[in-house]
């Protein structure tokens, strides 16, 4: 089939590519003329496992192409996939200027029967206003269609490829057909895809996200309470864990869910609500506590070096918001590391992936240094964000040897208290007792 996608971030990207993969003849449009001229030339844009190899070799069969005309776009896809944009408006909704835009602009274009999908995740509703702006453009004959996506950064190839279900609200059967043709070849494991109205569609993606931030929520509220109690949230964990009604999934403590899909969905649900006069308690708490969860580790560092933070030195593991991305939004380590400047202190970094982005957005205020264990020279505490997989067996002595002080503040519970103990580290970590 003939595919255009529209936006070529991590979702776009992802979307044409594995479609292209499975034979398709997809057509990636995007706005950044910078970005479509670097696919061109065969780079990937991003950082997002396994999806180099897969891009290089449906370049090379001509199956997946780049435009930064919409209307090519247009002429070209059978179904046009929107992974535009829905960031968070000053209110907390999701701003559907992109995606209402990018429909106005097809509606204008199209001259023969199209499918226009909704990739991207947007409120109940949106699908009918997509329809709205469209008729007002065009008499020619379309559907829209919502098919939410529920990729993870980092995981984003193998999701797509192998998703657990795939989710399609939809009312015409033109559309229908062409949808289960073209998702076919995902679904050979016998997960589902799972027809529905768009309605549905739609709040089955902010449910799911909200319900994952929830139950990321709840374990952090239990962690705080395992340090008032004694408790050790690890070993709670793993006893909750192994009921199947609760999984063992999606329960890891930290500093706080980020990136660019829970905080932004989470609240974009809340604001569903209040919009339709209903007022989601749960999501309000979730939200709170959340924002405080980034910054946990901050009173606990202020309080350790007596309040004074000026012209000490820390060590930064891990920026981006979850290993495996090159992606920052809403990281926790954002929050943590302008305080700390606010404060006065030094800050050595170190991520594998997310340097470039954390630069463009701190520019010279942070020393980059490009590897892990030189960023920790004459640090004063070294505080870990991200649980990256090189973090989890460090070594230690040449920690010890580096830092001016052996000290740890980790927001993801990388070690083990007696392993770490032993090594003679201060370890201050979540819902678990401070060794040292
Ligand atoms: N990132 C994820 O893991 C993820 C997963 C599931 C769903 N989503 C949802 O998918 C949507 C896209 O998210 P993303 O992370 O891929 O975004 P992104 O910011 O990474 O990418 C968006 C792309 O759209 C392009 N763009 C903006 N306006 C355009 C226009 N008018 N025409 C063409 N291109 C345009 C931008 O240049 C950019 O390349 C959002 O609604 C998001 O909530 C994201
Ligand atoms: O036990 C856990 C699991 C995750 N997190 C944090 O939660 C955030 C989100 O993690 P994850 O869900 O793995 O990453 P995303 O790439 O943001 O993926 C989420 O958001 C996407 C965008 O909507 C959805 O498609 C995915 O299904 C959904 O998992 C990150 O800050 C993680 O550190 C925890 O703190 N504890």
């Amino acid at each position: 089939m003939n595919i255009s996608v529209i936006g070529t971030g991590y979702v776009g990207l992802v979307t044409g590519t594995c479609l292209a993969e499975t034979g398709n003849d997809v057509l990636c449009i995007d706005i950044n003329e910078d970005k479509v001229k670097q696919m061109q030339n065969g780079v990937v844009p991003i950082y997002e496992p396994h999806l180099d190899v897969l891009f290089d070799r449906n370049i090379k069969a001509n199956r997946l192409k780049f435009s930064t005309s919409l209307q090519e776009g247009v002429n070209h896809g059978d179904i046009i996939f929107l992974a535009l944009p829905t960031p968070e408006d000053e209110d907390g909704s999701a701003d559907l200027s992109y995606v209402l835009g990018a429909a106005k602009d097809i509606g204008q274009l199209i001259n023969d029967y199209k499918v226009i999908v909704d990739k991207s995740t947007v409120p109940v509703g949106t699908a009918n206003k997509v329809t709205e702006v469209i008729s007002k453009e065009t008499n020619v004959d379309f559907d829209v269609v919502s098919n939410p996506e529920f990729l993870r950064e980092g995981f984003a190839v193998d999701d797509f490829l192998k998703p657990e279900r795939i989710v399609i609200g939809l009312s015409s059967e033109r559309a229908t057909a062409l949808m289960q043709k073209l998702y076919k070849p995902f679904v050979r494991s016998g997960n589902p895809i799972i027809v529905m109205d768009e309605k549905s569609a739609e709040l089955t993606k902010y449910a799911a996200n909200s319900f994952l931030a929830t139950k990321i929520t709840f374990m952090n509220e239990i962690a705080n309470f395992c340090e008032k109690v004694g408790a050790d949230v690890d070993k709670v964990r793993r006893g909750m864990g192994t009921d199947s009604r609760i999984g063992k999934r999606f329960l890891f403590p930290g500093i706080g869910y980020g990136g660019s899909c829970f905080p932004k969905d989470v609240k974009a649900l809340h604001k569903s609500g209040k919009d339709n006069d209903y007022n989601f308690q749960i999501l309000d708490s979730v939200i709170q506590i959340n924002n405080k969860q980034k910054t946990i580790l901050l009173p606990r560092i202020e309080s350790y070096f007596n309040g004074d933070l000026k012209g000490k030195t820390f060590a930064i593991w891990g920026l981006a918001f979850k290993p495996e991305t090159d992606d920052i939004r809403e990281a926790p380590s954002i929050y943590i590391m302008e305080h700390l400047l606010k404060k006065g202190a030094k800050l050595q970094v170190f991520d594998p992936e997310a340097m470039p982005n954390i630069k463009k957005r701190f520019g010279n205020t942070l020393q980059y240094i490009d590897n892990m264990y030189a960023a920790t020279k004459q640090a004063d505490a070294l505080i870990i964000c991200t649980e990256w997989s090189i973090f989890r067996t460090p070594d230690f002595n040449k920690l010890k040897e580096n830092m001016n002080k052996p000290i740890i503040f980790d927001g993801r519970n990388l070690y083990d208290l007696e392993d770490i103990k032993n090594q003679g580290f201060y370890y201050s970590s979540i819902g678990r007792k401070i060794i040292g």
